[in-house]
């Protein structure tokens, strides 16, 4: 359904060339759901234009949907969906008449149009809202209509650029599985987030970028797995002394952390041995990887940090 070659893009400003996105290869196979995470400023947005034709590649060359992203932008636009980040229900429109018109932009006869808006109506729980002024719908409900108005042409291919944002967690967790239906009808999705459970939950594969190249691949258990070793934290007066036995192990106060490989089955002997050399200990927690630690394994720095910032 994807796949891009050295995909580039380099702006020009004042202060010099900014290389937002510096030569990306991507695949995704049809009835795949990708995600595409990456930290605020990696690429991902600059990657997402390109690839759903709002931005001009300045290098590298795909083919979306089958059609060829540098001699047949158009084609490529009629069989992807796309779903911005900025609500593209107006505001102060009713919701039917958005979708109405939205078909009327697509070129849909007005018999289809009425099936296909009372089916996405459905769909999306917005049965009964069609009168409702788009601004009386609640924050889910107006990202629930800007999916329905994205797939009204019948897409095989939906871009949903960070779709759970600003949104409360009920909200989140209902639109995470209309995202799912959409995968279980047939759907390819390609979707970049900032948060990882979003990404864990949602994701066949990610695609990490980071300063504009992918620096990792693969479904969440496979990267998480890449991440070497369990996290140890203990509680002790004597966390220095404990350090000194562990090879990366980090000393915060009176808490001492390391990685140890299969952590649930090495603790045992681990603890025993620790009460062997006179070592009180207050506290003992484990944590598997997540992705925010295969994040900062790979860039270095902490995603959900950033994501917080934002
Ligand atoms: N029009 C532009 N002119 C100059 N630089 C730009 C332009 N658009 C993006 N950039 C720069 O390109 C880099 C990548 O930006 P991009 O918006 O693609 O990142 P992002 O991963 O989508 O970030 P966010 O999560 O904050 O949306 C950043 O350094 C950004 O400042």
């Amino acid at each position: 359904m994807i796949k891009a070659r050295g995909l580039a893009r380099r702006f020009t400003t004042k202060l010099g060339p900014v290389e937002a996105v510096r030569g990306v290869d991507i695949d995704v196979a049809e009835g795949e759901l990708v995600g595409f995470l990456g930290p605020n400023g990696a690429g991902k947005s600059t990657t997402l234009r390109m690839l759903t034709t709002l931005l001009e590649p300045t290098a590298g060359e795909a083919i979306i949907a089958g059609h060829d992203l540098l001699t047949d932008p158009a084609g490529v636009r009629r069989n992807i969906g796309y779903v911005g980040q900025k609500n593209s229900a107006s505001a102060d429109q009713r919701v039917a008449d958005e979708l109405e018109f939205q078909a009327r932009f697509y070129g849909i006869t007005k018999h289809d149009a009425r099936r296909k808006i009372a089916e996405l109506l459905e769909r999306f729980e917005l049965t009964g809202l069609e009168k409702r002024g788009v601004i009386t719908l609640s924050g889910g409900q107006q990202r629930r209509l800007d999916i329905a108005m994205g797939l009204l042409h019948g897409p095989r291919l939906l871009f949903l650029d960070e779709p759970s944002t600003a949104l409360d967690p009920q909200s989140r967790r209902n639109l995470w599985d209309h995202v799912k239906q959409l995968k279980a009808d047939g759907v390819t999705v390609f979707l970049t987030t900032h948060y990882l459970d979003e990404a864990d939950f949602l994701s066949d594969r990610l695609l990490v970028i980071d300063h504009g190249l992918i620096v990792g691949e693969g479904s969440p258990d496979e990267l998480k797995s890449r991440v070497s070793g369990d996290l140890v934290v203990l509680g002790t007066p004597q966390a220095s002394l404990v350090a000194t036995k562990f090879e990366n192990a980090v000393v915060d106060g009176e808490k001492v952390s390391f990685r140890i490989p299969d952590g649930d089955r090495a603790l045992p002997a681990l603890l025993r041995d620790l009460d062997q050399i006179g070592v009180e200990l207050h506290s003992v927690q484990v944590h598997r990887p997540t992705l925010d630690d295969v994040f900062l394994t790979m860039t270095g720095r902490s995603l959900r940090e950033e994501s917080n910032v934002a």
